[in-house]
């Protein structure tokens, strides 16, 4: 019998709408038995908008409570874990209050305004005996189950250097200035959205590599180009190193004002490369290639394409409920530690970027 797990979502955006959708899926469809899902309560700054969007996305399915705020869902007894789809800003104080009532709690990237907000909000879990991990649906796709088995089995050696790049144009000048990639109360810009993938990429290739031996970053650059239009980040580009272990570069961007990038993530090892299609949030495909020696001539290439029914985000709901079913309070795939690593080389981005959220948005710990 599968164990299933009984969802209340908050907010109505857009990520929360592909979210509900993944969760409707029927998890056999992906060869999964273990665990199901159930959405028992949507949760709005308005109560006509959550009844808009059973409507829309769950058939109007008079079982769903629609409530007119977020409160009402952490205080529904049928709800066990709490979905996260607000602007990055808000994930702080919508956890506290999540966590406070007893739920456990998905949260989507970037986790929060700062590390300082997520170390706090991950020792508040870990009190309260909760599971808490940020939403990086891309470590539990089944393509990167399988990019990581090839990277770690030996035969391509040490990673060396990676370069990863998440760009769209989101055509910020049509936008209203509240838009939540515009305002930086919000924490509007290209890094704290579009960052988490070329860093996830980093974190998986080098962090997570065996020869790392989990060793953190060891320096971080960071460059920012501001909008023009509102304080935020348009474009920007940060390294990080690994080299306690490895002798490894991450090279990493992001924009909001360019268009997608022909390559995706290129991960170059001694002995080969890894190139993994775009877009990097949600890879269709990845190429290996073999070299023959030193002098880099690739041998052998080996492409792998993957398809499932539905958005991809179901295979972290399924992380999620089996994490939950066995009384884990973080994912093994997707640590509290890897959140943290993120937020902080994100916070020294900013910090040599200039890039500063306005007085009152970061909730502990404010950035200098
Ligand atoms: N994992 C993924 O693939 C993706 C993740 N994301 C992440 O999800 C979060 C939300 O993104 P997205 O869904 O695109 O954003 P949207 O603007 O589409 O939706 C955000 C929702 O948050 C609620 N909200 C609460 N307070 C505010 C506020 N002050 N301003 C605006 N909205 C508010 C609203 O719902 P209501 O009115 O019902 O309360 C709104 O619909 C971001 O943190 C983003 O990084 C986004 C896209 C993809
Ligand atoms: O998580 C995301 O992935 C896809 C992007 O389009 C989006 O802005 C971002 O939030």
């Amino acid at each position: 019998m599968a164990f299933e797990l009984r969802w209340g979502i908050i907010s109505t955006g857009r990520i929360a709408m592909e979210f509900v959708k993944d969760l409707l899926v029927d998890p056999a469809s992906r060869d999964v038995t273990d665990v199901a899902h159930k959405v028992v309560a949507v949760g709005s700054r308005s109560t006509e908008s959550a009844q808009k969007f059973i409507d829309a996305y769950i058939n109007g399915d008079n079982n769903v409570k629609a409530y007119g705020s977020y409160a009402e869902v952490f205080a529904d007894k049928n709800v066990d874990a709490v979905y996260i789809g607000t602007p990055h800003t808000l994930h702080y104080e919508n956890a506290v209050e999540a966590l406070n009532a007893g739920k456990h709690v998905l949260c989507e990237k970037a986790t929060t305004s700062n590390a300082a907000e997520t170390k706090s909000l991950i020792k508040l879990a870990k009190e309260k005996k909760l599971f808490f991990m940020e939403a990086l649906w891309t470590r539990f796709h089944p393509l990167t189950l399988e990019l990581k088995k090839i990277a770690e089995e030996g035969t391509l050696g040490d990673p060396v250097v990676l370069h990863a790049d998440l760009s769209a144009d989101f055509h910020i000048e049509d936008k209203p200035l509240n838009h939540r990639m515009l305002d930086p109360k919000l924490g509007g810009g290209a890094l704290l959205d579009l960052g988490p993938y070329p860093m996830f990429w980093a974190m998986l290739a080098l962090y997570e590599h065996p020869s790392n031996k989990n060793a953190r970053p060891t320096s971080v650059t960071g460059s920012i180009l501001k909008s023009t239009i509102t304080d935020v980040d348009a474009s920007t580009s940060w390294t990080v190193n690994f080299t306690e272990h490895l002798k490894a570069q991450a090279i990493l961007s992001c924009s909001m004002i360019a268009q997608t990038a022909h390559f995706g993530a290129v991960i170059r090892y001694k002995k080969g490369n890894i190139k993994v299609a775009t877009p990097i949030f949600r890879p269709p495909s990845f190429t290996v290639e073999y070299f023959d020696g030193p002098g880099g001539n690739v041998v052998r290439e080996e492409t792998r394409s993957f398809s499932y029914v539905g958005g991809g985000w179901h295979f972290e709901a399924d992380e999620v409920a089996r994490c939950i079913k066995a009384g884990k309070i973080e994912s093994d795939l997707w640590t509290h530690e890897k959140t943290i690593i993120i937020m902080e080389t994100f916070d020294e981005v900013r910090r040599q970027g200039k890039y500063v959220l306005p007085e009152g948005v970061e909730k502990v710990d404010r950035v200098q």
